[in-house]
């Protein structure tokens, strides 16, 4: 039996689930296929992001925050607090509940917008067909006027630490220890590594980060990434650069790591391994051989800026398409792909994506950074404020790290808002806000802030571009 759709969206992410109600809000007959089951068993939307990503890092994040401010942060406001423990299996349950609750929300959605769910695995088939093989093995065969490709990527896994059932673990797997392991080695001091790493550190585990490249944070700017390795060091996270994971050897429930680095082979043992080295696109089993949609060298679907494959008609967006793996970009992809297929011009600007790492303090950036811009030569202005300058910072004992804006030296145009401390990623977003409007640094140094606020940070930066700072001394021009 055949059955016809004007957009069968595959996979049920954040690109995939929000590009469906788009386009049934757009009056397109629209279906989803989710194959991916939870830890309840049932058929769960939401993909990566929703059900072990985003959203349940999220949730460890804060209770460990709030473990660690009660253990430690407390005492400064002249709160005592005495006995306190974690209990890690509430701490997860109550991750497992958010996860419930947001997946059975897109369900709801869907139902709201009229977007038909599919159970089952969706394959891309010549012709614009898509077939559906459900969990019980039946195969239905969809007829679509345009596909959209969203089953995002996976945790890539390396010869040297092969994934064991609960030693050595995924992002996924350290989701879910039941207790905190006393020694934890992670695998990778990227955006995963350092948010896992910190929730497990927060509850008293040595953690060991071993990082292959030599530079830290390579993608953020260099002075919030310098700010972000000492305050990560002081917190404990034991940073190691230049370290080559090489090998594991699992002995007695403990698992050794080989690796080198500038002082030669060396190994460390630890009760918990997270291999955090990155995400490949999710292709398996998701194209036949004569569908005709093209794959880059790296094994990501071909597409161009509208997220249009080699085949008319056929559509991909998030993870598994160039671009940063980020659950906004997916999401905004997919409206943009979902309104072009109703004949609008939408278009997505590429140059502000929004980058957030939620360690304390968060980091966040937006644009670009002096590296960036002075590889394309262009000239500009640094304007940096430090919370310990911001009242309202200060108040809440959270003063670490500053706002650093970059603006063109001849335009004064906002090119870059990057953010190391107390509620970045929300300040950031401000920043972008501005940038997509074609704010200058004077725009926003004219504005009124309100007073005490986080934000201010951003004004004072804004204003410091230009040497107008009011509460930090100006830098002298160069
Ligand atoms: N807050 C967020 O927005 C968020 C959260 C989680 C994940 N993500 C996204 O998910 C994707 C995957 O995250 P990730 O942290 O796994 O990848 P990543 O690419 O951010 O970092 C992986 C790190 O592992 C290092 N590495 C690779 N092989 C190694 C080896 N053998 N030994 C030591 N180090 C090694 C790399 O040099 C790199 O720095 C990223 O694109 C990330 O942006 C985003």
């Amino acid at each position: 039996m055949s059955q016809k759709y004007d957009v069968v969206v595959i996979g049920a992410g954040p690109g995939g689930y929000v590009a469906a109600i788009r386009a049934a809000q757009l009056g397109l007959k629209t279906a989803c296929i989710e194959k991916y089951v939870g830890k309840d068993g049932k058929n769960a939307l939401g993909g990566t992001c929703l059900n072990v990503g985003c959203i349940p890092s999220k949730a460890l994040l804060d209770s460990t925050w709030k473990y660690h401010e009660a253990k430690e942060g407390y005492k400064v406001h002249g709160i005592d607090v005495k006995g306190i423990s974690m209990d890690v299996p509430a701490m997860v349950e109550r991750k497992d509940k958010i996860v419930k609750q947001f997946s059975g929300g897109v369900a709801t959605l869907f139902k709201a917008n009229g977007v038909t769910s599919i159970e089952g695995h969706g394959k891309l088939l010549a012709g614009k067909k898509v077939e559906v093989t459900a969990p019980d093995g039946t195969v239905t065969v969809l007829d679509a006027e345009n596909v959209i490709l969203a089953s995002g990527s996976v945790p890539i896994n390396i010869p040297p630490a092969p994934l064991t059932d609960d030693i050595i673990v995924d992002s996924t797997g350290a989701l879910d220890f039941t207790s905190v392991p006393k020694k934890l080695g992670v695998i990778g001091a990227g955006v995963i590594g350092l948010e896992l790493g910190s929730v497990w550190r927060r509850l008293g585990a040595e953690v060991v980060v071993f990082e292959a490249l030599d530079s830290f944070l390579s993608l953020a700017d260099e002075q919030v990434a310098k700010e972000a390795l000492k305050t990560f060091t002081k917190q404990g996270l034991q940073v190691r650069l230049g370290a080559r994971v090489t090998g594991t050897e699992i002995k007695r429930k403990q698992v050794t790591v080989s690796f080198t680095d500038s002082e030669g082979e060396q190994q460390l043992t630890f009760d918990k391994l997270i291999v955090a080295v990155g995400r490949r696109p999710y292709t398996e089993n998701l194209l036949a051989s004569d569908c005709g949609v093209d794959l880059d060298e790296r094994g990501m679907v071909y597409v161009d800026d509208y997220c249009a494959t080699s085949v008319p008609g056929v559509y991909a967006v998030g993870d598994m398409v160039r671009g940063p793996m980020l659950a906004h970009k997916s999401s905004e992809e997919g409206v943009m792909v979902a309104e072009r297929i109703a004949g609008h011009k939408a278009a997505m600007n590429y140059d502000l994506i929004p980058s957030v790492i939620y360690t304390h303090p968060e980091i966040a950036w937006v644009g670009k950074n002096e590296k960036q811009l002075k590889a394309e030569g262009v000239e500009f202005n640094v304007g940096v404020f430090p919370f310990a300058a911001s009242g309202r910072a200060v108040a809440a004992n959270d003063t670490g790290g500053f706002v650093k804006m970059i603006a063109d030296a001849k335009t004064d145009r906002v090119l870059g808002v990057h953010v190391i401390g107390p509620s970045a990623a929300e300040l950031v977003q401000q920043g972008a806000i501005a940038m997509e409007f074609g704010t200058s640094a004077e725009d926003l140094g004219m504005m009124v802030f309100s007073h005490p606020t986080l934000s201010e940070a951003l004004h004072e930066a804004a204003l410091a571009v230009n040497g107008h700072a009011i509460h930090v001394a100006n830098r002298k021009k160069r």
